[in-house]
């Protein structure tokens, strides 16, 4: 009530500033500013969002959709891109090391960890940074012998800082770089604000030279809201390009972005080219359909799946979540990643992605269907099998898919 009566108060000229920032972040709805807002600017004030940009009533019930949230998403992933890519250039195979699980890691994901977490520490405060990412144990980088990589981390994250004018001139130690490390250790869950970050995703991809990304969301009351993806080796053009079309290989790195109800939108990582808006493709024709699926284990049921389809062309073999972005941007139909029975995936392979997908148009579900959930802590709780498509094609899909699942007596 009270904003209502504030609004007209302003456009009379009775006070000069009407501030509202929210406890937390969500999205304002449009009935709370349309009309308030018209009557200020046309009296010849001006209503604009945290970054100065005007309010955008165009989207369906929300304006500012976390805005100030996607800014410094936006400006974390960024960094964090740069500093894997000074890191890919140069990286031996004796750089990189073996986790517990083992998987690999390199000073790219914990420099791109630490360079997000400061980042977001920074741009939101005072708010209390919750994050959940993948990188959370530092005993390996604190024991003796790692001095020397430790050291180089951190003048990874020092330089990368320093290349932006912002942070110009901040120190950073080893510990702060540590303790930013540190940070990633929340759990998650269905209450609350926490940013879910994958600092290297495919990082076999990246070791190779080849595809990753850097996935950063935040989610809210278990909801994914927020999705930025920074790609740096993914053609500007499509993801599904032959190898040796050298225009769309060097033209290359990608920031692709959403928020909830906002849409999703791709623009060049390097440069200050607009952001574009994607769409899912429109194509129904399975034929001449395009499939994705993960690059380093061949899964024999996507294989049936996509002959049932009828889809004639070999599946496109990327590592990480641009698989997500290629088909939030029409470049491909279909994304299935179905793994071994009992590997539970984790959110931060999935978070980023899978918003900017359905705000392409398309779908993120399991074998049933049924979307996945992100409020159930750091692994996703789903039914086998994770489908990426569009919302045309997947009932199709689920039938191949529930058909080739009973040939193989698999069980969901
Ligand atoms: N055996 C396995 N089955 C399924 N996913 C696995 C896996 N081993 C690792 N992963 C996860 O798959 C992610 C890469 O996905 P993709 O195969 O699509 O590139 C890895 O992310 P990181 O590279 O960030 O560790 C890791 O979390
Ligand atoms: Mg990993
Ligand atoms: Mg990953
Ligand atoms: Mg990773």
């Amino acid at each position: 009530m009270l904003d209502k009566l504030l609004i007209p108060a302003l456009c009379r000229g009775d006070g000069e500033v009407y501030l509202r920032f929210t406890r937390k972040p969500r999205p304002e709805s449009i009935w709370n500013h349309a009309a308030g807002s018209i009557l200020v600017s046309e009296a010849g004030g001006k209503v604009t969002g945290a970054e100065g940009n005007p309010l955008d009533f165009s989207k369906g019930n929300f304006v500012m959709s976390y805005e100030k949230e996607l800014g410094a998403a936006k400006k974390a992933v960024s960094l964090a891109a740069r500093l894997s890519q000074g890191v890919q250039k140069t990286l031996l195979q004796s750089e990189v090391w073996t986790k517990s699980d083992k998987t690999p890691v390199t000073a790219a994901d914990y420099g791109s960890q630490a360079v997000v977490s400061l980042v977001l520490e920074r741009e939101l405060k005072p708010a209390t940074l919750s994050l959940v990412a993948e990188e959370v144990d530092t005993r390996d980088l604190r024991k003796k012998g790692s001095e020397e990589f430790l050291e180089d981390i951190t003048k990874l994250v020092r330089d990368t800082l320093a290349s932006d004018e912002s942070y110009a001139g901040s120190s950073i130690t080893t510990e702060d770089v540590l303790n930013a490390i540190d940070c990633g250790k929340s759990q998650g869950g269905s209450s609350g604000c926490h940013w879910v970050l994958d600092p290297i995703d495919g990082t076999r991809g990246f070791v190779r030279g080849e595809q990753y990304a850097v996935g950063l969301a935040l989610l809210v009351e278990g909801k994914v809201v927020v999705g930025v993806m920074a790609c740096p080796n993914l053609p500007l053009s499509s993801a599904v390009v032959e190898k040796d079309d050298k225009s769309c290989q060097d033209n290359v790195g990608c920031l692709f972005f959403a928020a909830t109800g906002s849409g999703a939108y791709v623009q060049p990582l390097n440069g200050n080219s607009p952001p574009q808006e994607v769409r899912v493709s429109s194509n129904e024709n399975l034929e001449e359909a395009k499939f994705l699926e993960s690059y380093h284990m061949p899964i024999p049921l996507h294989s049936s799946i996509a002959k049932k389809l009828g889809i004639t062309a070999l599946p496109v073999r990327i590592d990480s979540q641009a698989k997500y972005a290629a088909v939030s941007r029409g470049d491909a139909e279909m994304y299935l990643r179905f793994t071994l029975v009992g590997y539970r995936e984790w959110i931060w392979d999935h978070a980023a992605g899978s918003i900017i997908t359905t705000e392409a148009g398309g779908v993120v579900c399991d074998a049933e269907g049924i979307p996945l959930d992100f409020s159930k802590g750091k692994r996703l709780d789903h039914n086998r099998g994770i489908i990426v498509t569009t919302k045309k094609l997947k009932p199709l899909i689920l039938k191949a898919v529930r058909e080739s699942m009973e040939e193989e007596n698999l069980r969901v």
